[in-house]
């Protein structure tokens, strides 16, 4: 398994008394925001030491930052294992209780059929994921930035579905000896899909370890009503206006992943709230800087045989090439990085969709990425989290409680089977397969 991303040595001596008041002894922050500029370009620099001497007793402090992350395919070969893994995900897959021993078989069986569509979509944008590489970046900009904000920090990547994976992060943290967690997603806003998927996983870590469920951690569960984000997206939109001839008439067009309905409306995620909210924020972000154009929300890159989050983007393009919109301006905003479904889905299918549908004049504006008012801005939530860091609640299991219980299990599996087989096989939802998995 490839080394997780890390640097080593972010020590920094604390007053004992700043280590849960936080930051009282770090000096004003620089303002370092040069929009447009990136920091990419930074290796990872490795901290020397700047201690800070104190009068009285002292507690060595050691910050880590641990970014959370869906991870991508680095090879064409790697496509169905990594889908493999993302179909096994309970969060992902949401099986009722009785149909959970199907996850793993089930997985397989998807990751097998979706992996030639999947292929292709990876194959067009160069044979692979570019996550891990943006990601990488990423960490080091916000590690230097942090350390310009005198808190020296190491920062770990942890992949959700590939490489490098949650365990890689969390044993690297632990050989550092990190002190104080900050637990950093790269999702804006929050859903059981991939910020709550993420922290489940840490959690069923962590509670195992006596060394890391002591460890004070601070989980920043969504930040997409940040000013610096908001800006740092408004900013990219303004820019990318200006290059039609006539911006003013330009259809902003926020396009989010979706996830399936029920998420939200049975199992209460909160992500469509979120993005509403935060379409909102940017939009009014715009307002006071006088562009007032229209725009629209909808989802794309569903998957499977479920009702998902609506209006979909394919339909809503075609609805607005007829009703005779002509230039349209493409906002990715569930996610921070370039990925396959702003380079293929997006760049390539939804803007041939949309020039076919009558839509003329066609643009997208870029994934954050680097944006050094971006990463400015996760180092502040950074800086902001720590002084509440405190242990992680370590939640002891229920449900494998109940598969302990022979006949109970046994019960599961017969029904579960059958049933399965009823649901799987029906023809609404071999056709429904064969449309969105295929
Ligand atoms: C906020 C972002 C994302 C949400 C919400 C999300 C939910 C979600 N995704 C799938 C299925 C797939 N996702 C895939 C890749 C993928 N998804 C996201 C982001 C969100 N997913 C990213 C960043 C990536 C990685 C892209 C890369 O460049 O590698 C894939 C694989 C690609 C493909 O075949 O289309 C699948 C499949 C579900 C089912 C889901 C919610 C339940
Ligand atoms: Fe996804």
């Amino acid at each position: 398994m490839p080394a997780c991303h890390s640097s080593h040595g972010g020590r920094l001596t604390l007053k004992k008394s700043s280590v849960s008041g936080g930051l009282s002894l770090h000096r004003p922050l620089h303002k370092r925001d040069v929009v447009g500029k990136t920091f990419c370009s930074v290796g990872l620099s490795t901290y020397r030491g700047s201690i800070v001497e104190s009068s009285s007793q002292t507690a060595e402090e050691k910050i880590g930052v641990l970014l959370l992350n869906l991870g991508g395919p680095d090879t064409l070969h790697d496509v169905q294992p990594f889908l493999f893994n993302l179909f096994a995900d309970p969060d992902i897959i949401r099986l009722p209780r009785l149909f959970r021993f199907l996850q793993r078989p089930l997985a397989q069986l998807i990751s097998v059929l979706r992996a030639s569509k999947s292929k292709e979509g990876y194959a067009a944008i160069g044979g692979g994921s570019p996550l891990r590489k943006i990601t990488d970046e990423q960490a080091s900009a916000l590690k230097m930035v942090l350390e310009t904000k005198e808190v020296p920090a190491n920062v770990y990547i942890a992949m959700r579905y590939w490489h490098p994976f949650t365990e890689e992060a969390v044993h690297q943290i632990k050989r550092d000896g990190i002190t104080k967690l900050v637990v950093l997603p790269l999702y804006p806003q929050y859903s059981i899909s991939t910020t709550g998927s993420s922290v489940r996983a840490l959690q069923n870590i962590f509670k195992e370890d006596s060394y890391l469920s002591r460890l004070p951690v601070a989980v920043i569960e969504s930040w997409y009503q940040r000013q610096g984000y908001i800006k740092s997206m408004a900013n990219l939109i303004e820019q990318e206006l200006h290059n039609f001839t006539k911006p003013e008439e330009v259809m902003i067009f926020f396009s989010a992943h979706g996830v399936p309905v029920s998420y939200v409306e049975n199992a209460g995620d909160p992500y469509r709230d979120q993005m509403e909210e935060c379409i909102f924020l940017i939009m009014k972000e715009l307002k006071a800087r006088e562009i007032i154009n229209d725009h629209t929300l909808a989802y794309q890159s569903r998957v499977g045989p479920v009702q998902w989050l609506k209006p979909y983007t394919d339909e809503v393009l075609v609805e607005l090439g007829q009703k005779g919109v002509k230039s349209l301006l493409a906002v990715p905003v569930s996610f921070v990085s370039e990925h396959i479904e702003t380079l293929e889905e997006i760049d390539m299918e939804y803007r041939e969709l949309a020039l076919e549908s009558g839509i003329e004049n066609w643009g997208r504006v870029p994934a954050l990425n680097c944006t050094s008012s971006f990463i400015t801005d996760l180092a502040d939530a950074v800086i902001e989290a720590l002084p509440s860091t405190m242990a992680m609640s370590t939640s002891t299991g229920t449900e494998e409680e109940v598969d302990n219980d022979p006949m109970q299990y046994f019960m599961k599996m017969l029904f579960g089977s059958l049933l399965a087989f009823v649901f799987l096989f029906s023809p609404k939802m071999v056709s429904a397969f064969k449309k969105n998995i295929l």
